[in-house]
Order: C-alpha cells, then structure tokens, then sequence
C-alpha cells in the first residue's frame, strides 16, 4: 500500500497531527508481527469499499466510545488484554484452575444480575449488553494469548502443528482416545527432531534429550504435569528438588539391596499363585493380560500394605483395582495439559473423578491402618509402607508426613502394579509370537541349579535380552516423564531451549529411531548381548529413567519379571489361543502415563 492510501486511512483514524506517526508506527508493527510484510499481503484485497467499510466500522467505534456500554466494552477488551500481560504470562497458574474457570463466569453472572435485576435493570438490554462486555473481556484475552503465542512467544521458531502452539487443548482433542505415543510418533515424522507440541512445550525426539534432560547432571525440574496429586504428594510426584532427595533417602531404606531377600521370598509365593492357576488351565485360552495385572497387583498390595489384593486366588478384580484402573483412564486425555486435569478433578461429581477420589482415599485409609495398629517394633522391613511409617513415627513427624504417606500409598500401586503388569504382557506377547525366544530362555533355565536362583537368573544373557527388547519397543511410561527448563534455558544437541519451557522425551518414539537401532522395529534380544552391534547408542535406553528420579522400583519389578518369566517358559510352551495374533496388544495400547495393553489370549501346554 502506497503513501497515497495509507495517509487516507490516516485521515479518518486519527485526525490530528500527530496522527502521521502513529499511523506509521502501526503499520511498522504490523509488517514486523507478520510472517511476510503485512502491507503488500493486504494490498490487493484493500479496494476502495472495502476501505470504506473499515472507515466506518472505525467511526462505529469512536462513537461507540463515547457511550457507556461502549465504555464498558472498551474496559473489558482492557482488563482482557491486561490480565494475559500482567497475569497469565507469567508463571504457572493450573493449580489456580478451577478458581480461574469459575471467577469469570460468576463475574459475568453478577453483571448480567446487576444489568437485569438492578433498580435500573432491563431484562432484554441487561442480556445484550452482559454478552457483549463478557464477549469484549474474553475476545481481547484469547486474542492477545494468541498473538502472543503466535508471534513473539521464546520458542516460535520450532516448528510443529500451529494450534498446538496456541493451546494445549490440540493436545487434547488428539489424545481423547489415550494414545499420546501415536500422536507424537506422527508429529516426529512430521516435523523432525525438536517439535513445539505445547504453547511452552517442546518434545525432543532427539537421542541425546534423554541423558541432557534426565541424567545426573541435568538442572531440568519435574513439570507442572507432576502436581496432580496435590493436596497430596509422593516420591515420583514431588517437583521440589530438596524434599524430594530427602523422601528418596527414606525410600532407599524400603528397597535396598538389604531388603530384597524379604520381598523375594514373597515375589515366589506370587509367582506360585499364578502358575497354580496356569496349572489348572493348561492346554485352554486365558486371558494372559488380566492375569498379569492380578499378579502385578497382589504383589504390590503384599509389598506396600503386606495385604494382598488376593485375585489370582478369587479369580476376580478386587474392587479398589477396578477404581483404580477406572480412575487412571483420566490420565490418558488430560495429561498433556494440567490446568485441564486439576479442573476436571475439581468436578467431584462426574463418575471418573468420583472413582479418582475414591482410589486416594482408598489408599489413605490403607496407609492409616497401617499407622494406627501397627507398633513400631512390629513393622517389618521389608514392607515399604512400614518403613516409610517407621520413619515418621521415629521423628514424630506423622501426622506433618500425612499428605507424603497417603500419595505414596496410592502412586506406589500405580507405578508398581501397571509397569509390571503391562511389561510382562508384551513379554509374554513377543514369546508366543516368537517361541524359539522361549525355547531359548528354557534352555538358559536349565542350566541353573533352580528355577528360582536369583542370582543365577540375573545373569540370564537371552532373558535380559527379551526383557531389554520388549521394554525398548514397549515401555511401560511411553511418553510420561516430562521436564521443565532450568531458569537460565539449556542446550540439547545444538539446540537452545529457554528456561522454563517444558520439554518431552516420548520413549515409546526414541527406542524406536533408527539412528539408535538396526532394523529398529524387528525384536531382536541378541542385540543387547551377542550383537551388540544393533544398537549404535546404549545411553538413550532408559525404561526406568536415569538419574535422580529413576525408578526406586527397578530390581523389585525386574525380580517379578525374571522369576515369572523363568518359572512358566521352563513348564509351559507358550502359544496364541485359537483366533488370537497378538496385534490387539499395541493395536488397543493406551497410554494413561502408564501403558495400559490390549487383550492377549494365550494357550500355556504343558511341557
Ligand atoms: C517394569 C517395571 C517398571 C518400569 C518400566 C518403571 C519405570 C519407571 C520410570 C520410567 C520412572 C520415572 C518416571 C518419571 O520420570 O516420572 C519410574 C519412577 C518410579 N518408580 Fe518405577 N517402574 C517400574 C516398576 C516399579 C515398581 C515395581 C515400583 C515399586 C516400588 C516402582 C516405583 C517407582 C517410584 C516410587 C518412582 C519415582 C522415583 C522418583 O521420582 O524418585 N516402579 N519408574
């Protein structure tokens, strides 16, 4: 647009003589917000009606201004545009949601009230004008985060679907179905190593994110994702660096290498409860998955309250598991946005927040039982709500330590149960899809002087390769894990990340690229042993996190695994049921933080 018509669209904005500059200066700015220089952009549509229809809107306005519902707008496009500058850019406000969510419509309720019902009040006027004042706030607020986000936000450059840099509701609208690990292997082939899947979140795909974001010495810190225990808190949730080496110290205690003889005695008598039931079925379908979760979640029950859930006896789900499992399904749709996940729990009455609450409270009342008829010189040792209880008891600290004890009772049967429960899913999956794997193992078996050596099993080459290979291409958290910047930004591969931004390392993805792995998607356990050229990059395999927020869990669940796997491989061969395949596994896979598999109907016959 040339100077002939700029100056007349001077004429009507601002007709005084200053006007000149200001008209300048808006055009400035908006050639520099714009992608391509907004002026020839705009040039050939601008015509003269048009421009006189903009004329008058812009009289339309000024007139409007001088009203009092004009003013009033006017006032409310302010404090809009004012409360994003001000407030909402900074720091983080998803704890705050539910208040934030409510504030605006009780505020736009007591203005509709005071428009309508007022001494001067009118009914049909009041309706118009509320809408019109809420309309101007929310408008100018959604407009100003857009722009903002769009155009000047710290990490435009990155590439990656538009509206997810707008808002993390894209996420949610794609991850509806709990698939969070399909969208974002889709967006890594998309848009490549570094995408901008969030506002203030980029996901890394890039094999070195894992060590620089979680290894030793990352300044990185846990996202806002990891406030969804709150009023509670536990180990794997608590974001403040000082509380949580302190609670990891207590946690040591619980599963150290001291402590394992106690919980493996009692892995085996799970592990023999299970086979039992194999026992009983050989040669008929079972439905491998739900024997799986029965096992994972007896055996936590036993080692967080020395109270099993019991259903590998009953043959049934217990009815706490179903809550929880029930109530876990919220994580899948609502993790990638927090704000979203505390205000939805704040919405008690809708069924799976009921169940949600109904699982804490389940669990607090488990830890309270604990703390109340168990004395001190009778709590085991090898029982970790006991030694997390012994702890508080011995410090007096109890009832300070409530909202510690009651988180870690209900996220240790999370973390516990589903990672062992969906590893030995998949595990039992690649070995009726592949027997000569199990042929394998049975052999490596034999060789030990018992089933249940577990030493012997620890140096097992051709199991750990399976165990390897299937929490490579199945991991248990496939996407969850996700950090914070430190303040002063950090660097990843060459790439500058600022502080403060959250970033994803989607394992599900990473332990799939090719730069890392021979034929990446072929399950090859003899790649983690007898050709360790298959895999071209060791450090970024991290199932169970490095650093120091790895999993406190490790040897516990890979003593469940291990000891199971050896005792069913060496009595059973493994087969699908008659019209299984397997690919319901992954097909159906959710990803609710933790990955929840599909059915698998396996045939166990005996050997
Ligand atoms: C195959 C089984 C398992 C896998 C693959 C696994 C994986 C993981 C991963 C990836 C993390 C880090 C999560 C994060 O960054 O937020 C983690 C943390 C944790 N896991 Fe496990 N886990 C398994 C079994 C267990 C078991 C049996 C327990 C029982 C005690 C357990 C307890 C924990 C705890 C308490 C944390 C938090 C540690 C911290 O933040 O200091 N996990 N696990």
């Amino acid at each position: 647009m040339g100077w002939y018509q700029l100056s007349k669209v001077h004429e009507f904005l601002a007709p005084t003589p200053r006007s000149v500059t200001r008209v300048r200066a808006l055009f400035f700015l908006l050639n520099r917000f714009a992608r391509q220089p907004f002026i020839t952009k705009v040039r050939p549509v601008v015509h003269s009606d048009t421009l006189q229809r903009f004329v008058n809107m812009n009289k339309l306005y000024f007139l409007a201004a001088q009203s009092r519902v004009g003013q009033e707008i006017l006032l409310a496009a302010l404090v809009g545009i004012t409360s994003h500058l001000v407030l909402f850019i900074r720091g983080e406000h998803h704890v705050k949601a539910p208040i934030l969510f409510w504030l605006p419509i009780l505020a736009t309720a007591a203005l509709g009230y005071t428009k309508t019902r007022g001494p001067s009040g009118n009914w049909n006027e009041g309706i118009w004008e509320t809408g019109a004042v809420a309309g101007s706030y929310f408008t100018a607020l959604l407009s100003s985060i857009t722009i903002y986000r769009l155009y000047f936000h710290r990490i435009r450059h990155f590439p990656g679907p538009t509206l997810a840099s707008v808002t993390k509701l894209w996420h949610v609208a794609h991850t509806i179905d709990s698939r969070n690990h399909l969208v974002l292997d889709r967006l890594h082939k998309t848009y490549g190593d570094f995408v901008r899947t969030g506002p203030t979140e980029i996901t890394v795909f890039h094999p070195e994110a894992t060590l620089a974001v979680h290894g030793f010495s990352n300044k990185c810190s846990k996202s806002a994702w990891y406030d969804i225990l709150l009023p509670m808190n536990s180990l794997s949730t608590m974001r403040d660096k000082r509380q949580h080496n302190e609670r990891r110290k207590v946690w040591e205690r619980a599963i150290s290498y001291k402590t394992m003889a106690g919980y493996e005695q009692r892995i085996k008598k799970h592990v023999s409860n299970l086979e039992s039931h194999i026992e009983r079925t050989a040669g008929q379908s079972i439905n491998m998955t739900q024997w799986c979760y029965f096992f994972a979640f007896d055996a936590m029950g036993d080692f967080a309250f020395a109270a099993s859930f019991d259903m590998l006896k009953t043959k049934e789900w217990h009815y706490a598991v179903m809550l929880l499992r029930r109530a876990l399904g919220l994580l899948g749709p609502v993790s990638p946005v927090p704000w979203l996940a505390q205000l939805a729990l704040s919405f008690t009455v809708i069924p799976i927040i009921r169940d949600w609450n109904e699982m804490m409270s389940w669990c607090a009342a488990r830890m309270s039982e604990q703390i109340n008829f168990i004395l001190l010189p009778n709590l085991p040792h090898y029982q970790i709500s006991s030694c997390l209880i012994r702890h508080a008891k011995s410090n007096s600290t109890v009832e300070k330590d409530r909202p510690f004890l009651n988180g870690d009772s209900a996220a240790v049967i999370v973390a516990g149960s589903d990672t062992v429960a969906s590893t030995m899913t998949n595990l039992f999956y690649r070995l009726a899809a592949c027997p000569e794997h199990a042929d394998k193992i049975r052999e490596e078996v034999a060789s030990l002087p018992s089933v249940d050596d577990s030493r012997g099993l620890k140096g097992l080459e051709h199991m750990n390769g399976v165990i390897n290979e299937t929490l490579r291409l199945h991991p248990a958290v496939p996407t969850g894990g996700n950090r914070d910047t430190p303040p002063e930004g950090m660097s990843i591969a060459g790439t500058w990340i600022p502080g403060n931004i959250t970033v994803v390392t989607p394992r599900y993805t990473i332990g799939r690229l090719e730069r890392l792995y021979s034929q990446p998607e072929s399950f090859i356990p003899e790649r983690w042993y007898s050709k360790p050229e298959l895999i071209l990059d060791r450090k970024s395999f991290n199932p169970f996190n490095t650093g120091r927020h790895s999993c406190i869990g490790k040897d516990l669940a890979l003593a469940q695994i291990r000891f199971a796997t050896a005792l069913l491989v060496s009595k059973y061969r493994i087969s699908f049921a008659p019209g299984e395949d397997g690919t319901r596994v992954c097909r159906d896979m959710k990803d609710q933080f933790t990955a929840v598999p599909g059915k698998l109907k396996l045939v166990f016959s005996r050997i």
